[in-house]
C-alpha cells in the first residue's frame, strides 16, 4: 500500500523541511512521462467534434528535488494546462506522472487527493484565488481547517504564514481581498499555498501581473522560502528574464511538445533549438550588448489542431531540411545531471536521436 495514503491529515511542521526532500544525491519528485492533453473543439450545429487542440502532446521530464524548473514559450504552447495536468484539475488523456516514486491515479500509487497535499499551485491571478467574503488570514487557513486542523491552531498557523511572507499579520490577517494591493495578494496566495506544507509549488505566471519592483520582491521572498523549507518549484512563465533568474534548469515548449531542455545557464548561453534560439534573439534586453543581427522569431505559431508534419517548428525555421518535414526529431534523454538536450535535426546531433533503425524514418534519410 501506499506510504503517501497514511500520511496524517494534520501538515507537517511547516517550517521544517519535509526529510523526504533533504539531503542525498539528486532524485526526481516529479516524473511525467508521455504526458498529453487534446481538447475536443466542436462545431456546427449538431456540436459534434471536428478536431482537436493538441495543448499538451507527449511531454516528458523530470523535475529533481529541491530545484527549480522554468517552463517557457508563447502563448498557447501548452504551459497552463501542463499545470493543470499535473495537479490534476483536468485529467491526461494519456501518460504517466510519476511523483516521488509513485504513479499518481494508479492503483498501486498514490491517489490524487494525497498528490496535492504535497503539490501546490499559485496562479496569475492573484484577486480570483482568494474568497472576497472572507478575510485573508480565513483564506490562508482554509486549507489547514478542510484538513481537520482545529481552527484556532489553523488560524494561529495562517498568521504566522503571513509572517513569513512578509505581510503583518495582525495589520493584514483580518483585511479582506480588496483592501490589498496586487503584490499583497500575491504574497497571501503564496502563504496559502503553503499552508498544507507542500513539497512542490507549481507558480503559473505567479509574478506576471505586478510591478517590476514588487515582482523582484516576491521573486526574491519565493527563493528565500525554498532554500529554507527545501521546495521544488515548476516556474512558468513568459518572461525569459526571470525565468533566467530563477531557474536551475529550464523547459521550452512549442505547439504542446518540449523542444529544448537544459541547465538554465547552458540553455541561455548557447541554446540549441532554432525556437528556442528565436525566442531570446526577440528578447534583446537578455543582453544588454547584444546588436540584433538576425530578425526575432516571424509569424504566428502554426494551428495547434493540425500541426505541421515533423519538426512543428519547421515552417518558421531558418534552417530547415526535408528531413523535418518528414521525421518528428526526439528530444535526447534529459534525466541525467547536466543533460542539455534539444529536438532538432539540424542544431543538437548531439542529443543521440539518430535516425538509423527508426521504423517511422524514410529510408532516404537513414
Ligand atoms: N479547455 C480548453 N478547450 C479547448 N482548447 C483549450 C482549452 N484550454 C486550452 N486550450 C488550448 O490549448 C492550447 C494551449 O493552451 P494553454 O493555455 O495551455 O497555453 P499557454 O502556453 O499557457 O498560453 P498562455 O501563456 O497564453 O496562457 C491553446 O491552443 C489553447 O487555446
Amino acid at each position: 500500500m501506499s506510504t503517501s495514503l497514511q500520511a496524517p491529515a494534520q501538515p507537517a511542521r511547516w517550517h521544517e523541511p519535509d526529510p523526504r526532500d533533504v539531503g542525498g544525491p539528486a532524485q526526481p519528485l516529479l516524473d511525467v512521462r508521455d504526458l498529453r492533453k487534446h481538447f475536443p473543439l466542436r462545431g456546427g450545429a449538431l456540436q459534434r467534434v471536428t478536431g482537436h487542440v493538441r495543448a499538451v502532446d507527449g511531454v516528458s521530464f523530470q523535475v529533481m528535488k529541491g530545484e527549480t524548473l522554468g517552463v517557457v514559450g508563447e502563448s498557447g504552447c501548452g504551459k497552463s494546462t501542463l499545470a493543470r495536468l499535473l495537479i490534476r484539475l483536468i485529467n491526461p488523456d494519456a501518460g504517466e506522472q510519476i511523483f516521488d516514486g509513485e504513479e499518481v491515479a494508479a492503483p498501486r500509487g498514490i491517489t490524487v487527493a494525497a498528490m496535492r497535499r504535497q503539490v501546490q499551485m499559485v496562479f496569475q491571478d492573484s484577486a480570483s484565488s482568494l474568497n472576497p467574503r472572507m478575510p485573508v488570514q480565513g483564506s490562508v487557513a482554509f486549507g489547514p481547517i478542510a484538513h481537520g486542523v482545529a481552527r484556532p491552531d489553523a488560524l494561529a498557523l495562517a498568521r504566522e504564514l503571513l509572517l513569513k511572507v512578509g505581510l503583518n499579520p495582525a495589520l493584514f490577517g483580518p483585511r479582506y481581498p480588496h483592501e490589498l494591493s496586487g503584490g499583497q495578494k500575491q504574497r497571501v496566495n503564496i502563504a496559502r499555498a503553503l499552508a498544507l506544507r507542500p513539497r512542490m509549488v507549481i507558480l503559473d505566471e505567479a509574478v506576471s501581473a505586478l510591478d517590476k519592483s514588487v515582482e523582484a520582491q516576491v521573486l526574491n521572498l519565493l527563493r528565500a522560502l525554498k532554500q529554507e523549507l527545501n521546495l521544488t518549484y515548476i516556474f512558468i512563465s513568459h518572461d525569459l528574464s526571470v525565468v533566467r533568474w530563477i531557474s536551475d534548469r529550464v523547459m521550452v515548449m512549442y505547439l504542446g511538445e518540449v523542444v529544448e531542455i537544459g541547465p538554465s545557464e547552458a540553455l541561455y548561453n548557447a541554446p540549441r533549438h532554432p525556437y528556442t534560439q528565436a525566442l531570446l534573439r526577440s528578447h534583446p534586453s537578455m543582453d544588454p550588448d547584444h546588436r540584433m543581427e538576425e530578425p526575432p522569431i516571424t509569424g504566428d505559431p502554426p494551428n495547434p489542431v493540425n500541426p505541421p508534419s515533423g519538426c512543428r517548428f519547421r515552417t518558421r525555421c531558418p534552417y530547415a531540411e526535408a528531413v523535418c518535414a518528414a521525421v518528428a526529431p526526439r528530444l535526447g534523454d534529459s534525466s541525467t545531471p547536466g543533460a542539455h538536450c534539444a529536438a532538432c535535426h539540424i542544431q543538437d546531433p548531439a542529443s543521440g536521436h539518430s535516425l538509423a533503425g527508426r521504423a517511422d524514418v524514410p529510408a532516404a534519410f537513414h
